[in-house]
């Protein structure tokens, strides 16, 4: 026989019924019975104490129980229940030795234990041996009936009890063969069965319902070693795969998984010493229960310290893991396979719940990983959609086309890094982020479309702000009867055609008509507004223009060149058509004309404010009607008016007060020119006195002296005409010139004599050649600086004198 390696019993539950947890977890682990699944099998041994049970089992099993030694004397050597596993036998068989019963060491009536035990074993084995002896068969007072007995009365307390084998070993047989022993050990077997009292359910439940009766009977150990060694050696056999179809074991219902088995043998124990009664398939599913729970929390713990999902989750943090999804299924599927693979012969239904349940955790473990993976990948869509989006604007891609290709494409992208995200294990729903990136695009589409569309109108905007401007201020500048119909046109033409070139460049931005509308309606208004504000601004400086074209048509004439205030102008007539020119200019600025509505203005400010029949300007303030005195003008709105009838009453008396002074000074400057122009005689006096005085003339011809005094007398005059300033002294009328002149001459007439004698001294006391006499020229010279002198004497002269150049160059001329 081959014992192979025997490995030492271990002492399951001690003579005082207490259950060696740590004993089992570590016997389990010397066999490593947890891999065996359900390919195992559980034999335990009974019988009287001291019938050979421990020698037995060593010679059939190979195990290495403590046996009583045959020199000393029949006393307990098993205590509990003891637990070794069997050598050399497939599948793994584990046997447990229980105390023998009857024993003297516990007493007549102390048979708790035996029965605890009994139950036990008939709980957790698959094949009890029941070890007997020989001559107890078809004895009244035979060792072993007290324990069959126990045996089947403990069976009732099992709810569904697995079908148990009970191999009933004789031991010592004698020359009586078993076919003959036998039928009596059965008959006695269903004697005890029949006496047993049983549960209403298990009234008429035959004894093979419960087991399956085997016998086999033994030669004496002691007595014939060689035979009982062959007789063991036979039995071996039947242990071989004991658990395969119409092997020794019993059914297998129930049977817990090998590594569920130190847990459900110390709860059967726990309940069989509380003395409740043991239901085997609800303790299976308890056991199961337990078993899986540990297991899943044991694969739960490897996940979490799983390197591959540690480094996933730290990558998934800071970037998006192309392939996370595969990956992190990969890593799931791992752990649950594993879970899968322990708990797979444990209670199908427990086992599901709990791996449901296992998957549940995990996956709400890396959720958060997931959701950053999401995260990324709708940051990174939508980071890539501005740049595609921004680029296809660039490329010059109509605005709809482009924000419609770009969500299209982004969208599918994002989809398709959702689906290569998306963990195999769970069905996350994406839709609430899918629908957030739908948002965001659409909000980006809309700013960048709003930008846009401000862009383009403030282009449009600045372009007809250039177009109307300048045109505007130039027409109103030249007010007239053309200017607003001239700025209607202009206004017109610009605006058609900002509007249609603004129709077509906001054609690609897909909006609704009633959108587009409004903007070029907005843009038509826009032109009206500049119009009216450069109106509004000419407006403003209406008094310098009027100004500016009051001075520009009075001073110059018809030909732009500067007036000379000679007699010939009608100073007049001039002030009253520069007057009319200033008013058309006021009634053109007072209001805005941009509708092309007829109005009376222009005639009310005429009426009111020139008389067109005198020419004079009309005080109003005397008459009953003013049709001034108001605030708004007939037939225009106020929104439209610029200037108010009021404020043009006022602009128009400002306007003339500020005028007036101009015209004064070119009346003042007219009368000048007349009197100065009138000092020569009329052109017939000259004609008489060249007639009449002809001889007088001719006789001054022939002699030269009197030339000569008459040329003197000539330069007297003329000195005394320029000291005297005779005609400054009677440009304010005859009598004050004389009145002034009078007091003036003799002073004037002294001083130059004076200075005659002077320069007459001079030559006799001077160098004749450094001071020679004074000629015609010098003496003209001198007359020069007697003006010069006199005007360093007398600023009043010189006034006088500068005046004769303003006013009359006709005087100058003669100086000169
Ligand atoms: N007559 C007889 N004696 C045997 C046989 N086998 C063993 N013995 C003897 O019986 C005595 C008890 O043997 P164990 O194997 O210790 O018996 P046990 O039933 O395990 O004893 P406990 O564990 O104390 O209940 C020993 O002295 C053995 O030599 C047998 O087949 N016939």
């Amino acid at each position: 026989m081959d014992k192979g390696s025997e490995c030492c019993p271990t002492h399951l539950i001690d003579g005082d019924g207490t259950f060696n947890d740590d004993g089992i977890e570590k016997f389990m682990k010397e066999v490593k019975l947890a891999e065996c699944g359900l390919s195992y099998a559980v034999v335990s041994i009974m019988g009287p104490q001291s019938s050979g049970k421990s020698t037995l089992l060593n010679h059939l099993f190979g195990t290495n129980f403590r046996e009583m030694d045959a020199f000393k004397g029949r006393s307990q050597t098993t205590k509990g229940i003891w637990m070794a596993k069997c050598a050399g036998i497939e599948p793994c068989t584990l046997v447990m030795d229980l105390e023998g019963t009857d024993g003297r060491e516990r007493g007549e009536d102390d048979t708790a234990f035996e029965k605890q035990s009994a139950l036990f074993a008939l709980a957790v084995s698959d094949i009890v041996l029941i070890n007997m002896w020989c001559h107890d068969i078809g004895r009244e007072q035979a060792a072993n009936k007290p324990l069959l007995k126990t045996v089947f009365q403990v069976m009732m307390r099992l709810f569904s009890p697995r079908k148990t084998t009970l191999l009933f070993v004789i031991r010592d047989k004698t020359r009586t063969p078993l076919e003959n022993l036998e039928p009596v050990l059965r008959e006695d077997i269903q004697k005890i069965w029949d006496s047993v009292p049983k549960p209403q359910a298990h009234k008429e439940t035959p004894l093979n319902e419960f087991f399956n009766v085997e016998v086999v009977a033994l030669s004496s150990f002691e007595e014939k070693e060689e035979q009982f060694k062959e007789q063991v050696a036979s039995l071996r056999q039947r242990f071989y795969h004991s658990i395969a179809p119409g092997g020794l074991a019993g059914d297998r219902r129930a049977v817990v998984p090998a590594s569920g088995f130190s847990f459900s043998a110390q709860q059967i124990w726990k309940i069989i010493k509380e003395n409740k009664d043991l239901d085997l398939p609800a303790h299976t599913v308890m056991v199961a229960t337990v078993r899986c729970e540990e297991i899943a929390n044991e694969k739960h713990a490897s996940f979490v310290a799983n390197e591959d999902w540690c480094q996933l989750d730290e990558a998934v943090q800071s970037h998006p893991v192309p392939g996370f999804g595969k990956k992190l299924s990969l890593i799931l599927n791992a752990c649950l396979s594993e879970y899968d693979a322990e708990a797979t012969y444990f209670d199908e239904g427990v086992r599901s719940a709990k791996q449901k349940q296992l998957e549940e955790k995990l996956l709400q473990l890396v959720l958060p990983a997931y959701q950053s993976m999401l995260g990324h990948i709708r940051s990174g869509t939508l980071d890539g959609f501005k740049e595609a989006f921004d680029k296809a604007l660039t490329g010059g891609e109509g605005f709809s086309m482009a924000a419609r290709n770009c969500t299209e494409s982004f969208m599918t992208l994002f989809d398709e890094a959702c689906e290569d995200a998306s963990v195999e294990q769970a069905n996350w729903d994406t839709s609430k982020v899918r629908d957030k990136l739908r948002r965001d695009i659409d909000a980006r589409v809309a700013a960048v479309r709003a930008a846009k569309l401000s862009e383009l109108t403030t282009l449009f905007e600045t372009r007809l702000n250039e177009a109307l401007s300048g045109p505007v201020e130039a027409l109103l500048d030249g007010a007239g009867d053309d200017t607003w119909p001239a700025i209607r046109k202009l206004l017109w033409r610009e605006t058609e055609s900002a509007v249609s070139k603004f129709s077509i460049a906001i054609s690609g931005f897909d909006m609704d008509e009633q959108t587009k509308g409004q903007m070029m309606a907005n843009l038509e208004d826009y032109a009206r507004g500049v119009v009216e504000a450069k109106a509004k601004e000419e407006a403003g400086r209406v008094l310098i223009r009027m100004k500016d074209r009051f001075s520009t048509l009075f001073s110059h004439d018809s030909d732009s060149m500067p007036r000379v205030w000679s007699a010939k102008e009608d100073i007049r007539a001039i002030t009253k058509t520069a007057r009319s020119a200033s008013l058309k200019l006021l009634s053109v600025m007072a209001a805005i004309r941009l509708d092309d509505n007829a109005d009376n203005i222009e005639n009310t400010l005429s009426l009111a404010l020139v008389d067109s029949r005198t020419g004079a300007v009309t005080n109003k303030s005397t008459t009953s009607h003013d049709p001034l005195a108001s605030s708004t003008w007939d037939e225009v709105p106020s929104s439209k008016t610029l200037i108010t009838p009021v404020q043009c009453k006022s602009l128009w008396r400002q306007f003339k007060a500020e005028t007036e002074y101009t015209v004064t000074q070119a009346i003042a400057a007219q009368e000048a020119s007349k009197s100065n122009n009138n000092w020569l005689p009329p052109p017939w006096a000259i004609f008489a006195l060249v007639i009449l005085g002809f001889n007088e003339f001719m006789t001054l011809l022939r002699n030269p002296l009197y030339v000569g005094v008459i040329f003197v007398a000539f330069l007297l005059i003329k000195a005394l005409w320029v000291q005297l300033d005779i005609s400054g002294e009677f440009r304010n009328g005859a009598l004050p010139g004389l009145l002034s002149l009078s007091t003036k001459f003799l002073p004037t007439v002294m001083n130059l004599l004076r200075k005659l004698a002077e320069e007459g001294q001079m030559p006799a006391t001077a160098d004749p050649q450094r001071n020679p006499p004074p000629t015609s020229k010098s003496f003209q010279s001198g007359v020069t600086n007697n003006g010069a002198l006199s005007s360093s004497g007398s600023s009043e002269v010189t006034s006088t004198e500068n005046g004769a150049e303003d006013s009359s160059p006709s005087i100058k001329d003669k100086m000169t």
